[in-house]
């Protein structure tokens, strides 16, 4: 089983870092505080959900919330993913080949125990080592046996305070509580007693109460006939006062009415006179109400003959003026038409002004331009020009030709020279001297010589030729574009002069109507407020005036009517004042006379009722003396059944006490029966129980004793002892055998280890008095040796700086001891500042910090 790799997220001074374990031995290397320890804490938590740094919370980055630890672990085929969450243990899982296993804290912590195969004492005691701890194994030994061989437990299991010790004491306590239940039995017994007798009391006393209850229902019965009677003759005499009394209160109002017949008989006629005497005023209101209506309409005439007259002035006023304005109105109307007539010949004449004006700036700006355009120069001398460079340029390439040709024919001349074998000519075949050859190859020379200058001073003309052909070609081009730009100016100057004549004799044409216009704008302005007089008044004529007129006579005329009517009413009425109060005075009269007559008739017939109600009293009165009913009877009998009753309600009331105290005291004894029950059921398990406690004390001295430890602690250690001396063999050490035993402690006593390596000598030597390094070796093969013997095959070794302490004998002595635990540990992981590890590691990783965050940097090494 190995570590592949282990990613960080937030987990200490790690934000982000994902390690791989590539090597065999791989070291962890950084400086101080760098976050290497870190890894291991982050392996460590994430096989066994431990915090080395206190509690688990700590583990956070400062500052995160949580942190994520994921480490990837490879058991041949199969590769197994753990993630821890380190705040929210329910987050974590673990995965194998990609498919989850388990979730939640305590259940991943549980399927990693079961595929690392050890528990995470184990591990911690042997193949992780903190830093400086590799010797603790040797104080440690006996206790990480009884670990893993839960020996420890078995102790547990026996102590004072272990399981066996709380059984046997449970069991004796039951034992003490069984001893109390006998006593409460007893009691129990004569509670029971003392509740059968009070509810055989209570039985007997309920049959009394029972017959006293039927003794007063028979009294109730009787008593209510009784009343029943005596309420049927007090309903009767209810009703016959009630109407007696009603009747007497009645006859005393009538008595009182008739007592006032004279003297309202006499008011009547009285009154009955004076309203004949005054019968005139009938028809008074009619009158009135007549006049007061003619008054209103005579008023309301005034007030239109008032308006109507003022209305009249106004307006003969406003048609005079109307006349007086009517000849200016009309010439301003005139005016007006003439000049709507010519206003379009106005407009037209106003916009080709400004359209003119516009042509003749454009005409301006055409003619600069064509100014501006200056002298351009002709095109045909230009022309000319250029072919004649053409010319020349061609005659000085004939020429540059034929100059070529001569040098390369001197050249070849002055090469064939120096070729010259024999001194013959080897074109004429005479006879050439030395002398002769030098003189033509020398005049040879000279010429080439002439040539090239020659020919570099043609050069030079063809090039300037080129040039003044080119600047040509330019002015040809300008000369082109700037006569294109004249034609089109002088075609737009043609076109604009034109349209510019064509302007001006429309204009000519449009003056006269120009100025009438004009003329006739100033005009309108000086009739405007005159015509604004007369369109006030426009609307007056003489007809209206007329009409209005005649209206005003028709009304003076029916006022005229109206005030007649209105004096011959005065002559009917006389004083309107006096006429009001006696008619009033009349009205009042008759309504009292009204009243009074009402009243008359009343009393009448209240006179022949009062003799009907005196006889119907008189009856009455005997009626009630004959029905003999008295008051007080009534009320004692009622009072009497009523306390019956009341008797009767509490003697049922005593009957339901008694009847529940019976049924609670039965129920409590039900209770206290099956109590008593289970009290003897309990009573009977005591023989069992002491059996029981005999047992368990024998158990605990059995497992207690040192005897069973011994035992089983012997078989194991001969297998350590076995594997530790394979292991020790491969670290090439001068020990024939190493051996381990035992004295295991007691109560009082710690258990002990005694170590001792026999040299080849045969001479045996306690662990105390070896090398250094000879201890470390012995140490790590010891922690190997252990967990060998509880796995096949161990899969990986991590240690924290384990050369932090060392001198430099042990140093080397563990680096050798690493480098051979490589045959037996397939991966080891180590923390160190050490540079010897460093070489002899196959993959480093390094950690650095940068401000508060871990950085890791693989396979190379940092400083
Ligand atoms: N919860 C935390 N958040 C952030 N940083 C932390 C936290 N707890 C501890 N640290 C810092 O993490 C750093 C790394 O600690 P670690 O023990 O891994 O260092 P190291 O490289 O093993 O150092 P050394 O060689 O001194 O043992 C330390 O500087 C420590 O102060």
């Amino acid at each position: 089983m190995k570590i592949e790799k282990i990613f960080l997220q937030n987990f200490l001074s790690h934000e982000s870092s994902e390690i791989n374990f590539k090597g065999s031995i791989n070291a962890i290397v950084g400086q101080n505080g760098a976050g290497k320890t870190s890894i291991i804490d982050g392996i460590v938590f994430s096989l066994f959900s431990e915090s080395s740094r206190g509690n688990i919370k700590n583990l956070v980055k400062k500052g995160k919330s949580t942190g994520i630890v994921q480490t990837e672990i490879r058991d041949g085929n199969n590769l197994y993913l753990i993630k821890r969450d380190i705040a929210n243990s329910s987050n974590d899982f673990i995965a194998k080949n990609n498919i989850g296993i388990a979730r939640g804290r305590k259940e991943v912590d549980r399927k990693i125990q079961e595929i690392l195969k050890l528990d995470k004492d184990i591990l911690l005691s042997t193949v992780i080592i903190r830093q400086g701890e590799i010797e603790n194994i040797f104080k440690e030994l006996p206790d990480v046996l009884k670990k893993i061989l839960k020996i420890e437990n078995l102790e547990k299991l026996t102590s004072s305070t272990g399981p066996l010790y709380s059984v046997q004491k449970e069991i004796e306590s039951e034992l003490k509580y069984l001893e109390n239940r006998k006593i409460e039995y007893e009691n129990k017994k004569l509670e029971k007693e003392k509740l059968e007798k009070e509810i055989e009391e209570s039985k007997k006393k309920l049959e009394d109460l029972k017959i006293k209850k039927l003794e007063k229902e028979k009294e109730i019965k009787d008593n209510s006939a009784k009343l029943d009677e005596l309420k049927g003759k007090r309903d009767k005499y209810l009703e016959l006062t009630g109407r007696l009394s009603f009747l007497t209160e009645r006859k005393k109002s009538i008595e009182k009415d008739v007592e006032n017949y004279d003297k309202i008989k006499s008011e009547k006629e009285k009154l009955e006179k004076e309203i004949e005497e005054n019968s005139y005023l009938e028809g008074g209101e009619s009158l009135l109400s007549e006049l007061h209506e003619l008054r209103k309409s005579e008023k309301n005439l005034k007030d239109q003959l008032n308006t109507l007259e003022k209305e009249i002035e106004e307006y003969e006023q406003n048609l005079t003026k109307k006349i007086s304005l009517e000849d200016d109105a009309k010439r301003y109307e005139e005016l007006k038409e003439r000049k709507e007539k010519i206003e379009e010949a106005y407009n037209e004449y106003n916009s080709l002004k400004s359209l003119l004006n516009d042509k003749l700036k454009r005409k301006e700006k055409i003619e600069n331009e064509i100014k501006s355009l200056g002298n351009i120069p002709s095109l045909d001398n230009v022309n000319e020009e250029v072919e004649n460079i053409e010319k020349e340029i061609d005659n000085l390439q004939n020429i540059k030709g034929a100059m070529k040709g001569r040098k390369e024919q001197l050249i070849q001349v002055i090469k064939n020279l120096e070729n010259i074998r024999e001194n013959k000519c080897p074109v004429c075949g005479r006879e050439l001297t030395e002398e002769h050859k030098i003189k033509i190859k020398i005049e040879a020379e000279t010429e080439v010589k002439d040539i090239e200058k020659k020919l570099s001073d043609v050069e030079k003309k063809v090039e300037e030729l080129r040039a003044r052909k080119s600047e040509l070609s330019n002015l040809r081009l300008e000369i082109i574009s700037k006569l294109t730009k004249l034609r089109k100016l002088n075609e737009d100057l043609t076109r604009i002069s034109q349209e510019v004549q064509d302007i001006q004799t429309k204009l000519k044409e449009l003056e006269k109507s120009y100025k009438e216009y004009s003329e006739i704008r100033e005009k309108l302005i000086l009739l405007e407020p005159k015509y604004k007089e007369y369109l006030k008044v426009s609307n007056y004529n003489e007809k209206t005036l007329e009409e209005k007129k005649n209206r005003l006579s028709s009304i003076k005329a029916e006022l005229d009517d109206l005030q007649k009517r209105i004096k011959g009413l005065l002559e009917k009425i006389g004083d309107e004042r006096e006429f009001e109060g006696k008619l009033k005075l009349y009205k009042e009269n008759k309504n009292k006379l009204d009243k009074l007559r009402e009243y008359f008739i009343k009393i009448e017939s209240e006179k022949n009722e009062l003799e009907k109600i005196s006889k119907e009293i008189i009856e009455l009165e005997e009626e009630i003396r004959q029905l003999n009913f008295n008051e007080e009877e009534f009320e004692n009998l009622n009072k009497k059944l009523e306390d019956l009753n009341n008797e009767r309600i509490n003697i049922e009331k005593e009957i339901s006490t008694i009847e529940g105290k019976i049924n609670a005291s039965s129920d409590l004894l039900v209770n206290l029966n099956s109590e008593l029950n289970k009290i003897m059921e309990d009573l009977n398990k005591i023989p069992k129980l002491q059996k029981a406690v005999d047992r368990v004390e024998k158990l605990r001295k059995i497992l207690g004793g040192s005897g069973l430890q011994n035992y089983i602690i012997s078989i194991f250690k001969s297998r350590i002892e076995n594997n530790l001396n394979d292991i020790l063999n491969m670290f090439n050490l001068s020990f024939s055998r190493v051996t381990i035993n035992f004295e295991i402690g007691g109560k009082t006593q710690k258990s002990k280890v005694i170590i001792k390596a026999y040299n080849t000598a045969g001479n045996d030597l306690d662990i105390e008095s070896l090398s250094g390094g000879e201890r470390i070796s012995i140490a790590l093969a010891l922690r190997i040796a252990i967990a060998k013997s509880l796995m096949d095959e161990i899969g990986f070794m991590i240690m924290d700086e384990p050369t932090i302490h060392l001198d430099e004998e042990r140093k080397k002595e563990l680096l050798n001891v690493i480098k051979y635990s490589m045959n037996i540990i397939p991966q080891i992981i180590i923390v160190t500042h050490d540079e010897e590890i460093k070489e002899i590691s196959d993959y480093i990783i390094s950690v650095i910090k940068k401000g508060d965050k871990s950085i890791i940097k693989q396979g190379e090494y940092i400083d």
